[in-house]
């Protein structure tokens, strides 16, 4: 597991450093920001579920981080929203599949947009993924990289510590329009 986590690692930031590149932003924000203490690997495993239509292996979600790298294996469950329809990831345990996060589409005012996405459960068989998270520090600053900002600016605490209200008060994750200037 430590390879993987090592190598996905040096993906993320290489990939965080291409996409702000596109965005004519020679940034070494990432690299500042995201350190091997503040970025994590989420281990998944779905069991078997015999009402597979009625319960998710995870809810429909967006990640609050940067950017995601999630391996999943053979069996397939990833779901994400394509021009306003759910579609499924076909699953291929060679490849990686890269999520935008909330934190991105804040950084780049829009421009990358943090995809909403679930995993449905199989009716028999048991499912894993892994799920690195390329995340900042608590007291890092997201501040869009070009005006006007969509957003107000806004710590990395600050942001976890709303998520965590609005699903203790709503039953759910409201996320960046909570931000909205
Ligand atoms: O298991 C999956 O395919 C999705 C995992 C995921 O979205 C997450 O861990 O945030
Ligand atoms: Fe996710």
């Amino acid at each position: 597991m430590e390879p993987f986590a090592t190598k996905v690692a040096i993906l993320a930031q290489k990939l965080a450093e291409i996409l702000a590149e596109k965005l004519g932003h020679k940034s070494s924000f990432f690299q500042e920001s995201c350190l091997p203490s503040t970025c994590y690997l989420r281990l998944n495993r779905y069991p078997p579920c015999p009402i597979p239509s009625d319960i998710y292996g995870l809810m429909p979600h967006t990640d609050s981080d940067f950017l995601t790298i999630l391996h999943q294996d053979q069996v397939g469950g990833l779901q994400l929203v394509k021009d306003g329809q759910w579609i499924a990831v076909k699953p291929n345990p060679e490849a990686l599949v890269i999520n935008i996060g909330d934190l991105f589409q804040a950084w780049s005012n829009d421009c990358y947009k943090s995809v909403k996405h679930c995993a449905v459960t199989h009716p028999t068989k048991e499912r894993f993924s892994a799920a690195y998270f390329l995340c900042p520090s608590y007291e890092t600053v997201i501040e869009s990289c070009s005006m006007p900002s969509v957003y107000r600016k806004f710590s990395f605490r600050e942001y976890r510590q709303k998520v965590q209200e609005d699903v203790q008060l709503h039953g759910y994750k409201v996320g960046l329009s909570r931000f909205l200037v």
